[in-house]
C-alpha cells in the first residue's frame, strides 16, 4: 500500500510512475501537468507510442455510451497538450466527430488490461482528471526504465494494489485526536478526527450532546465537504445552509452526530468541482458536467462513514438527508436507518438548476422545496 500513496504524490506532481503487471511494465502519467512534448518523451522512455486511457463516463460524453468500461485510445507521437485536454476532459462536442483516436480504438478492439484500470484508479484517488497517459515499456527500453526505478527517480506500483486504492483500507481508520468545540447552535460538542490508513483523507465526527449507547436511533447527518458552500456560503448550492441546519436539528433532537466527510464535489475534489462549475456556466447541468470530466453521477463511497459509526458504537440512526443513496449505503454497511428526516436549504436563482437536476435526475427527495417555492411565487 505504501508505494501506492507515494505514486499518487508523484502523479499529482506531474511525474510518471511505473505500473507492473507480472512481467509487463507500463509507464503512466496524468493529463494535468502534461506539456507539449509529454507524449513524445514518454514514447522515447518506453520505446512505444503512448495511449490515452479514458473512463466509461468520458466515453459516454464523447458519444460512446455503449463502451461500458474504460478504453485505451491510440495517440500519435505529435499529440500536444491541447489534444490531450480535448480528448480527456474538454467540452468540445465536435472533438468526437471524425476523431482519429476514437476510430483507432474502435478498430483495434484491444482488451483493456489491469494496468489501465490501475492507472485510472490512481488518478481518481489522487483527485485528478480520470484519464491517463499509458505506454508499455519495450524490451529494448526495459533496462533504462529499471535503472530509473533503482536510482529512485521513478516509483513502481503493482497493478492489483493500485486498482484497489479507492477502497482506502476499510476497517483501518485511525482515530487521531479530539477536542471540545462549543458551537453557536450546539454548545456541548466534540470534534473527533479520523484519518484513512493511507493518510490521504481525514474526516471529522462532530458529536453533539450525548448520543446514547447504541439502543436508541441516533440522529445522524452525513455531510460531504463543500468548501464553497460550507465556508463561503456559495449560492450555487445549498450545502452551507444544510450544514448549519443539521447542527441545529441534531441539537433540537437531543443530540447526535454529524460526520463531516472529505468528499468535496461528490467525491471528485475541489479542482474538478471548479472545472464542473465552469462547464455548467456553458449550459450543462451538474451531472452532465461531471460526465464531461470523466466522472459518474456520484463518486462517493460511504465505507468510511460506516467505519466511523462502528468506532463510535452507533448501529441505529435517524438520518438527516434527502438523498436515498445515503440511506441505502448505510443499510448496505449494516447500519439500521430507522427513520429519514428531510434537511433543506433554500432555493435561489443560482442553485435552482442544480437542485432540480438532483431532484429530477438523481432522485433526491426535494419536492417539498420546489412546491414551497411555487406557493411563494404564486402570491397571496
Ligand atoms: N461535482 C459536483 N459537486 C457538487 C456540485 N455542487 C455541490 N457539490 C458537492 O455535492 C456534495 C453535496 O453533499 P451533501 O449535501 O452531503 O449531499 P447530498 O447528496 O446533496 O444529499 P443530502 O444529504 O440530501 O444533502 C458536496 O460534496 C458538494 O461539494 C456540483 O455542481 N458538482
Ligand atoms: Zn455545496
Amino acid at each position: 500500500m505504501h508505494q501506492v500513496e507515494r505514486a499518487i504524490f508523484d502523479l499529482r506532481r506531474g511525474l510518471p510512475v511505473v505500473i507492473t503487471d507480472g512481467d509487463t511494465r507500463v509507464l503512466v502519467q496524468a493529463i494535468e501537468g502534461a506539456g507539449e512534448d509529454t507524449v513524445s518523451r514518454l514514447a522515447s522512455h518506453a520505446g512505444n507510442t503512448p495511449s490515452l486511457v479514458l473512463s466509461r463516463h468520458r466515453l459516454a460524453a464523447l458519444g460512446e455510451p455503449e463502451a461500458g468500461h474504460l478504453a485505451r485510445l491510440p495517440l500519435t507521437e505529435g499529440a500536444g497538450r491541447q489534444r490531450l485536454v480535448d480528448l480527456a476532459f474538454g467540452f468540445t462536442p465536435e472533438v468526437a466527430v471524425g476523431c482519429d483516436e476514437l476510430a483507432g480504438w474502435r478498430r483495434s478492439l484491444e482488451p483493456t488490461q489491469a494496468a489501465d484500470r490501475a492507472a485510472l484508479a490512481l488518478m481518481r484517488r489522487a483527485l485528478l482528471i480520470p484519464a491517463a497517459l499509458v505506454v508499455r515499456v519495450s524490451e529494448a527500453q526495459r533496462p533504462a526504465v529499471e535503472a530509473r526505478l533503482e536510482d529512485g527517480a521513478w516509483l513502481a506500483v503493482r497493478a492489483d494494489q493500485a486498482e484497489h486504492c479507492l477502497e482506502g483500507g476499510i476497517g483501518m481508520l485511525k482515530r487521531v485526536s479530539e477536542a471540545r468545540i462549543p458551537l453557536a447552535d450546539a454548545f456541548d460538542c466534540r470534534f473527533i478526527l479520523f484519518r484513512e490508513p493511507d493518510g490521504l483523507r481525514e474526516h471529522v465526527a462532530v458529536v453533539i450532546g450525548d448520543p446514547g449507547n447504541g439502543d436508541a436511533a441516533v440522529p445522524l447527518r452525513l455531510h460531504s465537504a463543500c468548501l464553497t458552500g460550507d465556508l463561503f456560503g456559495s449560492l450555487r448550492c445549498d450545502c452551507g445552509e444544510q450544514l448549519r441546519n443539521a447542527v441545529a436539528d441534531i441539537q433540537a433532537l437531543g443530540g447526535g452526530v454529524l460526520l463531516y466527510l472529505a468528499q468535496e464535489g461528490r467525491g471528485i475534489g475541489l479542482a474538478n468541482k471548479l472545472r464542473a462549475y465552469t462547464l455548467q456556466d456553458s449550459g450543462l447541468d451538474t451531472l452532465d458536467a461531471d460526465q464531461v470530466l470523466g466522472f459518474g453521477e456520484d463518486e462517493r463511497h460511504y465505507g468510511v462513514a460506516v467505519d466511523i459509526l462502528d468506532a463510535l458504537g452507533i448501529r441505529r440512526v435517524q438520518l438527516l438527508t434527502n438523498n436515498p443513496g445515503k440511506v441505502s449505503a448505510l443499510a448496505e454497511g449494516g447500519i439500521e436507518v430507522v427513520e429519514r428526516q428531510a434537511l433543506y436549504g433554500s432555493l435561489n436563482d443560482h442553485n435552482r438548476r442544480y437542485l432540480s437536476a438532483k431532484s429530477e435526475r438523481a432522485g433526491h427527495l426535494l419536492d417539498a422545496v420546489f412546491s414551497a417555492d411555487q406557493d411563494s411565487n404564486a402570491g397571496p
